[in-house]
């Protein structure tokens, strides 16, 4: 286990100090948090310092500012100013920046792993899988940006039109608190590989990797002010939204604020890409290969403390397999290892802080007064090692006996639950499926792959897994249906969310035909 501190060994660079000790480089904890024009750089009108906590251990991992105006503009007007040469470069030339960014990611692996783990209370091992997949995404669209191409048009007479495929200007993103590093990578990556500049904004209670994107991206030689990171809580956000020199913002939250966001950025006519929460079902089927659905319903739920937006929290099981899908679930369950994060073998960390710990738990509390039984889990955890004492840590919860009208049922709780519902027919387990106002995600468990497609396609989701859950390839769209938001991210549909088309027709007739025209 590492410990941080300044006995390390002290390298004075550039821009501020480096501290290796134990393999980690954690120039990234040293502030100051804002990334403009390719330096870390002091806020100039802070409203005030918000603390960041460790969730694995509670203690402060860092101070950040709560960016003012001043601090946003100043983000915008350095991203306004890289565009024109970065938009000016051939979609293989930006695309070179991002595969190089791609390596340096692989590069320092295991210490970005390890500050996620720092920032999110997410197991070691998942942050490595994380991080080796904005690699892989930084490389995808590193691969795509010289594909990015128009359209030309043949027309009667010899005439004939282009469609120019153009980037929007600044792109502002904003995210949420479970991927930190990927939520960048999955907004920037494509809207560098269009040519955008971008102003990123990440959760104030996961800022720190966000920071080593941009000066990753720096390092690659990728120009100053392409990539700018401000930090702060909704107030930023907001004064990002509001700018008049940001064409778009990409944001990943909660329904609420999505809907804030897009009223905001309906004063300015601005486009939004909004991924919003879920409340995903996973339909397991009788003729499924039970500890298959086993380990999707796991994928489905117990990642990142159950802090996934995609999670398939209400499983619709087939009757006659409920009771063995139960037992097989609770077993498995109780074989998770709760603890350090750090620690390979712990594969289940911290919730992100005491106050969502504590919703969870209420969650749940409410779910057993409606009905719910409890079959494991939905406890907080003290672990042995007294240095975690502060930590949020929450025992993976499984709740059987659920109805469609429970809280637990309607509402994201966005932790370790899942619910446990019984269903007899397939058209029942498609209406009740489907009866929910969110549409992000679906599983369906079968041995029947024609069952699986006639299931699939009537599910109002925007990415159904089968037999399979939680999978991200960067080559796939991502996003939501309904209340789950909408535009996409992953794959060539993001292209579409980040440019705009412009039409040029030519005449190529010296003699214009005008009716209307009279000598
Ligand atoms: N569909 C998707 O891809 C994902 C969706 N989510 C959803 O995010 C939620 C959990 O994340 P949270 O960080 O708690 O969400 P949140 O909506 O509270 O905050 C998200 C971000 O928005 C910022 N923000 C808050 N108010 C704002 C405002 N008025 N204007 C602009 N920005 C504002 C926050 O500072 C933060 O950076 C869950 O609902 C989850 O399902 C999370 C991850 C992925
Ligand atoms: N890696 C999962 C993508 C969905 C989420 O950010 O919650």
């Amino acid at each position: 286990m590492f410990r941080l501190g300044f006995s390390s060994f002290l390298i004075l660079s550039r821009q501020h100090i480096k501290i290796m000790k134990q393999g980690l480089t954690t120039t990234a904890l040293q502030g100051p948090f804002n990334y403009i024009n390719g330096e870390r750089v002091t806020s100039v009108d802070s409203t005030h310092d918000i603390k960041v906590s460790k969730p694995a251990t509670g203690e402060v991992l860092c101070t950040i500012p709560n960016s003012g105006q001043q601090d946003v503009d100043k983000a915008v007007q350095a991203a306004r100013a890289a565009f024109a040469q970065w938009s000016a470069l051939g979609g293989l030339e930006r695309g070179r920046f991002l595969i190089s960014a791609a390596q340096k990611v692989r590069e320092r692996l295991e210490e970005l792993a390890k500050l996620e783990v720092l920032d999110t209370g997410k197991p070691v091992w998942e942050a490595r899988v994380d991080l080796s997949g904005c690699a892989d995404y930084l490389e995808y669209y590193g691969g795509v940006a010289s594909t990015v191409g128009g359209l030309h048009y043949q027309l009667p007479g010899g005439n004939f039109a282009v469609v120019r495929r153009e980037p929007l200007g600044v792109v502002g993103g904003i995210g949420a608190w479970n991927y930190p590093f990927q939520t960048i990578s999955w907004k920037a990556a494509p809207a560098l590989a269009c040519g955008n500049t971008f102003v990123y904004k990440p959760s104030q209670f996961t800022p720190v990797t966000s920071v080593v994107f941009g000066e990753i991206l720096t390092e690659v030689g990728v120009p100053p002010g392409v990539v700018n990171v401000i930090q702060g809580a909704g107030s930023t956000g907001e004064a990002l939204c509001q700018h008049p020199g940001v064409a778009k913002i990409s944001f990943t939250g909660s329904v609420p604020t999505g809907q804030k966001i897009m009223k905001a950025c309906a004063d300015g006519m601005k486009r939004v890409t909004l991924e919003l929460g879920g409340k995903s079902p996973m339909l397991v089927f009788a003729d499924t290969d039970l500890t298959e659905a086993v380990k999707a319903t796991m994928l489905g739920n117990f990642l990142t403390q159950g802090q996934v937006c995609s999670n398939c929290t209400r499983v619709f099981v087939e009757r006659p397999i409920l009771k063995d899908f139960q037992e097989k679930l609770v077993t498995a369950c109780e074989k998770m290892v709760i603890g350090d994060p750090f620690d390979n073998e712990t594969t289940v960390g911290a919730t992100i802080t005491l106050e969502h710990a504590e919703k969870v738990l209420h969650y749940i509390d409410e779910a057993k007064k409606q009905g719910a039984r409890l079959l494991c889990g939905g406890k907080r955890i003290n672990p042995s090692d007294t240095k975690l004492a502060g930590g949020y840590y929450l025992s993976p919860c499984v709740l059987t006996d659920c109805h469609d009208d429970m809280t637990c049922v309607k509402e994201e709780i966005f932790g370790s639950v899942v619910t446990i519902l019984a269903f007899d027919t397939e058209e029942e387990a498609i209406a009740r499926a489907n009866s929910t106002p969110f549409g992000l995600a679906a599983g369906v468990m079968t041995k029947d792959l024609q069952r699986a497609h006639r299931v699939s396609a009537q599910l109002q989701a925007g990415i159904v897994w089968i037999n399979n859950c939680n999978v991200f390839p960067p080559e796939v769209p991502f996003g939501g249906y309904k209340m789950s938001g909408f535009g996409r991210e992953n794959g060539l549909a993001a292209l579409n969310d980040y440019t705009q088309l412009k039409t040029v027709y030519t005449e190529m007739s010296s003699k214009i035909d005008c009716p209307i025209y009279k000598e």
